[in-house]
């Protein structure tokens, strides 16, 4: 057993599966979940809920640094349960209005620096799946295994329609593909930590796999790598 404990990294676009991917692999291998996109959607809720204007990157800075989160769960791989200075906002977090302000405060450089410690300190033992943007690039530039998951823009809004409308929320595919080409415009180029895959990722495009082929092909490269890494 290594000292250090390894990291598979899962960064790619909104609604390319990433999330699904995480929870499944952290489940089959017993090892830690970070939703680092969690949370970005709780700094953006904490702002809504304080009125700190979400264009002022110097108001944001603090709130980040000081933000009072917790992520509750009953067997450390799963986040059950995010909760706001008290608050479960498990739910309220998963809006589309609340990815797409998550996706504004992000574009901070300052505003990223100061969740960089919260997100190591998921790093532990026995092994972590970290999903969001810049998990392989730049939190975790140094783990054994990355991945990359994309999928075409309208393959990504149809789930996130299907996935909103099973949660029994209103939703518009038009409006939802609007909002996800908007998001990863903006995702993708910003100056600072932008989506883009790791020049040692495997990108996966699962535009035309379903999610046991996905998870499939990622335990297969995980298989590869880590034993490889052991011999
Ligand atoms: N390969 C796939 N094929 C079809 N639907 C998928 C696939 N991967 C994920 N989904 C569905 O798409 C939705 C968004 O997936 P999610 O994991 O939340 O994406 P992300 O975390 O990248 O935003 C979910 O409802 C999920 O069940
Ligand atoms: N590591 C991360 C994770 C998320 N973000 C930002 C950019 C994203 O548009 C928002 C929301 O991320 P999240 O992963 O929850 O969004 P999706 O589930 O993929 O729609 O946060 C980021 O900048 N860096």
């Amino acid at each position: 057993m290594p000292d250090s404990a390894p990291v598979i990294t899962i960064d790619g676009p909104s609604g390319s599966g990433k999330g699904t991917l995480a929870q499944r692999l952290a489940q089959q291998l017993g090892w830690h979940l970070l939703d680092s996109g969690a949370i970005y959607r709780v700094l953006a809720l904490a702002s809504i809920h304080h009125g700190v204007d979400i264009e002022n990157e110097e108001a944001l800075v603090p709130l980040a640094a000081h933000l009072d989160v917790q992520f509750l769960s009953e067997d450390g791989s799963k986040a059950i349960k995010v909760v706001l200075e008290g608050e479960d906002v498990s739910k309220s977090i998963r809006t589309e209005e609340c990815g797409a302000v998550a996706s504004k405060v992000a574009a901070f450089p300052r505003v990223r620096e100061a969740l960089l410690r919260r997100q190591r300190a998921f790093k532990a033992l026995p092994g972590l799946v970290a999903d969001g943007r810049d998990m392989g690039t730049v939190v975790f530039k140094d783990a054994p295994v990355k991945l990359f998951l994309t999928a075409s823009a309208e393959n990504r809004a149809n789930r996130r329609y299907l996935q909103l409308q099973n949660a029994g929320h209103d939703a518009n595919l038009a409006q939802i593909l609007a909002d996800v080409k908007a998001r990863d415009e903006r995702d993708t180029n910003r100056a600072v930590a932008p989506l883009v895959p790791a020049t040692d990722a495997l990108v996966i495009d699962s535009s035309e796999m379903t999610i046991e082929q996905v998870e499939s092909a990622a335990f297969d490269y995980i298989h590869s790598k880590l034993s490889a890494g052991a011999s």
